[in-house]
């Protein structure tokens, strides 16, 4: 919570607060249904809290903005970025039920009222987002193609709608390059604004929707 509180000084006190109960709520969700490994638990925090955050550090959300958390598993990185920006909506979306069912109870402990999540496959949605977030889920083109009928048009945020990816820095530029000429990518290694070692191989990758 230290470090969160460190990158995020102006976290309201309802904000605190949520931060503070993810520890309890995820250590008891996670013991009944895995969705962090269990030695990852004690880094909470900083491997998945802080890390889903990094998204503000380059592009903040606006009030009213639509975004899709594809793959979320048990709620990374939708679950820490609803708390951050309580003005923008968010839809949490995995295949598999019992990680939705995660994501619901985690939500709803918290209060959070720009949550909604749904179990099943992404390629079945019909709704359109402002940004697609996405955490440990596919390479580049497979994304780009899920999302190509996802993302709407327009936009009013310092980037045009598209894709954030949560990735590993290596090799992310031949990812990006095999997208093809329809597409613009862009990498921000999270190193540059988050000084623990963990952010060292890990990167933000912007994805323009053609
Ligand atoms: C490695 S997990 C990552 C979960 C979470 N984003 C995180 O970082 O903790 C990948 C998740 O993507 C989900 N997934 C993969 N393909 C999907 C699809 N086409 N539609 C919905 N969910 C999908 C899987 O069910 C799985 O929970």
């Amino acid at each position: 919570m230290e470090r969160i509180q460190h990158y995020f000084p102006n976290l309201s006190a309802q904000q605190l607060e949520q931060f503070a109960q993810l520890d309890a709520l995820y250590r008891e969700w996670n013991a009944q249904i895995n969705v962090i490994s269990r030695k990852d638990i004690d880094n909470l925090y900083i491997h998945h809290v802080l890390h889903s955050l990094a998204l503000d550090k380059v592009m903040p959300l606006k009030a009213g903005a639509q975004v899709l958390d594809l793959g979320c598993g048990g709620g990374f990185p939708g679950i820490p970025l609803a708390i951050l920006y309580p003005e923008t909506n968010f839809m949490l979306v995995d295949s598999i039920a019992k990680k939705i069912k995660v994501v619901t109870e985690v939500s709803q402990a918290l209060g959070l009222k720009n949550v909604k999540a749904e179990a099943g496959r992404v390629e079945k949605l019909k709704q359109r987002f402002d940004f697609v977030v996405t955490r440990a889920v596919a390479k580049a083109p497979k994304l780009a193609a899920w999302t190509r009928k996802l993302v709407k048009a327009k936009g009013n945020h310092s980037f045009p709608n598209g894709i954030w990816a949560y990735k590993g820095l290596t090799n992310m530029q031949e990812e990006l390059n095999s997208l093809g000429p329809d597409y613009y990518g862009e990498i921000f290694p999270m190193k540059e604004f988050f000084e623990e070692e963990f952010f060292e191989t890990k990167c933000l990758a912007y994805i323009q929707a053609p």
